[in-house]
C-alpha cells in the first residue's frame, strides 16, 4: 500500500485548543498507528477569532499590531496580517472580541467597535487597499456606530450631540451625519467574513440571538432590539439602502451591517472565503483521509460551520471525512447529510466538560488514533469486500 496522507482542518475547540494545536494532537495519534503516514496540517476558522492566524499561516504573510481602543475604552494590543503588499487580514474581536471583557449587562451595553475602525485605519496607513475583515466572537451589539465614529460618522441625538459609545447610545439616536467620514476608505475595497447569516435586528438578530452571551439578560432582547431596529431605519435612511436586511448583517453585533452601510462592504461566508485563499482544496490531492472539526457538533454545525466547509470540498473529491469533536448531539442527521462520515468524540468515559478540557493533550491523540484505524478498517473491508466479489466471478465462470 502507498504511503497514508491524512489532511486535517480542524476549528479550535472554543475555550480549550486552538485550530492548529487540534491538528498538532491528532497527528500525535495517528503516528501511534501510521508513524510514517504523511499528515499535512492547516489551521481554519470561520470568521471569528483565529481568523487572522489561519489565513496568514495558510498563505504566508506578516503580522503587524496596533495599540487600539478595547470594548470599554482601556487600549489593547490587536494583531493583524498582511498578505501580499496591499491585502490585510483583520479579526474584530482583536479590538472588540467577547474574551477581552467581563461578561455583564453593563458591560454589553456598553461594550463599543472604536477599535475596529481604528485598526483598519492602521491597515490602510500601510497600505492595505483591501480588507479582509473576520466578524465573530465580538463583545459588541453596537450595530458597528463604534467602528463607523473612528472612521469620523458622527452618530447624533435629538439636540445634536454625539451619543454615547454602545448599544446604550443607540436609544437616543435621531440622525447620522456623513460628513466628516475619512476619505482613506476611497478606492479600499472592504469584505467582511461572517460567522452566521444573521440579519441585523428581530428574533433572528444580533441582539436577541447573540445579546445573551454577551451579558445582555435574555428577559431584556426585546426592548434592546428595538433601538437597534431604530438604528437600522436612521442607517438605511442615510445612506438609501436595506443594509438590515442583508445576511450576515448582524454579524459581530451588528458590525456586519455598518460595514456594509458605510465602508461599501461584501459580505461572505468566513469559512469559505477562508478555505479559497488558503487554497485548502488544491492541499487535498492524492489524500486518503480528511480529519476536521469542532468543540461541539449539533445541528446547527450543519448551517454553513467550519467543519461542514471542509468536508463540502472533501466530498467534491470523494475523500472520507471524520469530525473530532470535543462534544455532540445526540442527532447529527444533517451534518451527515452534509459529507461527514464520522463524527468521533473525544470523551474516552464519563467525563465532566472541565475534566475533558484539561485532558484534551491524551484525549485528541486518541481520537486520532481511531480516526486512522478506521481509514484502516475501511480499507480492509474494501479489500475483503473487492476479493469476494473476485472468487465469486471466479467460481461463476
Ligand atoms: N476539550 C473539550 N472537551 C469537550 N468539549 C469542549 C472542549 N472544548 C470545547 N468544548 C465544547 O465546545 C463548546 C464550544 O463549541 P465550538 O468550539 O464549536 O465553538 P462555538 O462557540 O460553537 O463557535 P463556532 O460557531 O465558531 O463553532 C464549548 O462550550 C464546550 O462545550
Ligand atoms: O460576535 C457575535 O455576535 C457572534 O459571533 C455572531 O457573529
Amino acid at each position: 500500500m502507498d504511503k497514508l496522507s491524512v489532511l486535517i482542518a480542524s476549528d479550535s475547540f472554543k475555550g480549550s485548543v486552538s485550530s492548529l494545536g487540534i491538528a498538532d494532537l491528532l497527528e500525535q495519534g495517528i503516528h501511534r498507528v501510521v508513524p510514517d503516514c504523511e499528515v499535512r496540517k492547516f489551521a481554519i476558522a470561520d470568521g471569528g477569532e483565529g481568523t487572522v492566524e489561519a489565513i496568514v499561516s495558510g498563505v504566508g504573510g506578516e503580522m503587524r499590531e496596533v495599540e487600539v481602543s478595547g470594548p470599554l475604552g482601556d487600549t489593547v494590543c490587536a494583531h493583524y496580517g498582511f498578505i501580499g503588499e496591499d491585502t490585510a487580514i483583520l479579526e474584530m474581536a482583536e479590538a472588540s472580541g467577547i474574551t477581552l471583557i467581563e461578561q455583564n449587562s453593563d458591560n454589553a451595553l456598553r461594550a463599543s467597535t472604536w477599535g475596529v475602525g481604528q485598526v483598519m485605519l492602521d491597515a490602510i496607513d500601510h497600505g492595505a487597499k483591501r480588507i479582509y475583515i473576520g466578524l465573530g466572537g465580538s463583545a459588541t451589539s453596537d450595530g458597528g456606530a463604534g467602528m463607523a465614529k473612528a472612521l469620523g460618522i458622527r452618530f447624533l441625538n435629538a439636540d445634536g450631540e454625539d451619543i454615547p459609545c454602545g448599544l446604550v447610545g443607540l436609544g437616543e439616536l435621531a440622525s447620522i451625519d456623513c460628513s466628516q467620514m475619512t476619505d482613506k476608505l476611497d478606492g479600499v475595497e472592504v469584505v467582511a467574513l461572517t460567522d452566521v447569516t444573521s440579519p441585523l435586528t428581530g428574533p433572528d438578530g444580533a441582539v436577541c440571538v447573540f445579546g445573551p452571551q454577551k451579558g445582555i439578560p435574555a428577559d431584556q432582547t426585546t426592548h434592546f432590539d428595538a433601538w437597534m431596529a431604530r438604528y437600522a431605519e436612521i442607517m438605511n435612511a442615510t445612506v438609501g439602502r436595506a443594509v438590515d436586511a442583508v445576511p450576515g448583517s448582524g454579524a459581530a453585533g451588528g458590525l456586519g451591517a455598518a460595514l456594509v452601510a458605510f465602508c461599501g462592504a461584501r459580505i461572505q461566508r468566513g469559512i469559505e472565503t477562508l478555505l479559497d485563499l488558503i487554497g485548502l482544496e488544491d492541499a487535498m490531492d492524492g489524500v486518503d483521509l480528511v480529519i476536521t472539526g469542532e468543540g461541539r457538533m449539533d445541528s446547527q454545525s450543519a448551517f454553513g460551520k467550519a467543519p461542514i466547509g471542509v468536508a463540502k470540498r472533501a466530498k467534491r473529491h470523494g475523500i472520507p471525512v471524520v469530525a473530532v469533536v470535543g462534544g455532540r448531539a445526540d442527532d447529527l442527521g444533517t451534518v451527515y447529510d452534509e459529507g461527514i462520515d464520522l463524527v468521533l468524540s473525544i470523551a474516552t468515559g464519563p467525563i465532566t466538560l472541565a475534566e475533558s478540557i484539561a485532558h484534551a493533550d491524551t484525549l485528541v491523540p486518541i481520537a486520532g488514533e481511531n480516526a486512522i484505524r478506521a481509514l484502516l478498517l475501511g480499507s480492509k473491508l474494501r479489500a475483503e469486500h473487492e476479493s469476494q466479489e473476485a472468487s465469486a466471478i471466479f467460481s461463476a465462470a
